[in-house]
């Protein structure tokens, strides 16, 4: 600074090397500033002022970048994780992811004050397939059931095989038990088509059970539990068709 420059022109000048020390993140940049003191007693107090303000500005830079680096690994942590929970089968989630899905849409559910709705199937007739056109022919026939549920679905629903021939949908945007009740009609409607497999021709069915949030239980397990026992209630009425729990289990529907 020469002995003429006013206090604007300091102010400036002090304005410009900042921006520069935004611009780059980088701390080099403060070099001009401490050039800046040693002049009038109050410019020399800004330019330290202004120092102190570029070292806070970097650490807070190099932080989010650290915070930002952290968060990328957990997304590729949480992937990882989930490609780990996929059914070697069908490449369906496993329970794990499903009742993670449960959770969460509960969650959501519980926060808009909103609904949401689960259906457990179990195949009918299943052990049939395998006992009559061998195992390898079941494996094939759990896939083509994989394709025609997901063929049913909307985005944002997930389809999940719990094990053997029994798979769980959650459903976190269907609230109104008709639209569920009309899901479980199509699904059953798809599945009772006939399956033409590599070793023959299968026939089977499923049967479901319906469970709806906030209505049938509060948490995952709850839920399960209500659809679970919907399920038994459709098994016991003679198979392919959608149940509630009875009302005795705690239920109203
Ligand atoms: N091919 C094949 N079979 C499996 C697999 N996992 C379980 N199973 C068989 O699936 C069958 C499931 O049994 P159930 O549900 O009692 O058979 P189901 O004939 O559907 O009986 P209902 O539900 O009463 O109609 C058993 O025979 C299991 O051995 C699998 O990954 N592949």
């Amino acid at each position: 600074m020469t002995s003429t420059e006013t206090d604007e022109q300091f102010l400036q000048r002090l304005c410009e090397v900042m921006q520069r020390i935004a611009l780059q993140g980088d701390l080099r940049a403060v070099g001009p500033l401490m050039d800046m003191t040693g002049q009038r007693p109050e410019h020399t107090l800004l330019a330290r002022l202004a120092e102190s303000f570029a070292h806070m500005v970097v650490k807070i830079e190099a932080r989010e970048f650290e915070l930002e680096c952290r968060i990328a690994d957990l997304g590729q942590t949480r992937q990882e994780l989930e490609l780990a929970n996929l059914d070697p089968l069908t490449s369906l989630p496993n329970r794990m992811i499903a009742r993670d899905r449960l959770r969460q849409s509960i969650t959501e559910a519980r926060a808009r004050q909103g609904a949401m709705s689960v259906l457990f199937l179990d195949l009918d007739r299943f052990k049939q397939v395998n006992d009559t056109l061998g195992h390898a022919a079941g494996d094939e026939l759990l896939c083509r059931v994989t394709q025609r549920l997901q063929g049913c679905l909307r985005e944002g629903d997930t389809l999940a095989r719990l094990g053997g021939d029994e798979f769980l949908c959650v459903l976190p945007t269907c609230g109104e038990p008709e639209a569920a009740q009309a899901l479980a009609g199509r699904m059953i409607g798809a599945l009772t088509q006939r399956f033409p497999l590599a070793a023959g021709v299968a026939d089977i069915g499923t049967s479901i059970g319906l469970a709806h949030f906030p209505r049938d239980g509060q948490s995952v397990d709850e839920l399960i539990a209500s659809a679970d026992a919907g399920l038994y209630e459709a098994k016991r009425s003679g198979r392919n068709c959608w149940r509630y729990a009875p009302p005795a289990a705690g239920n109203p529907a």
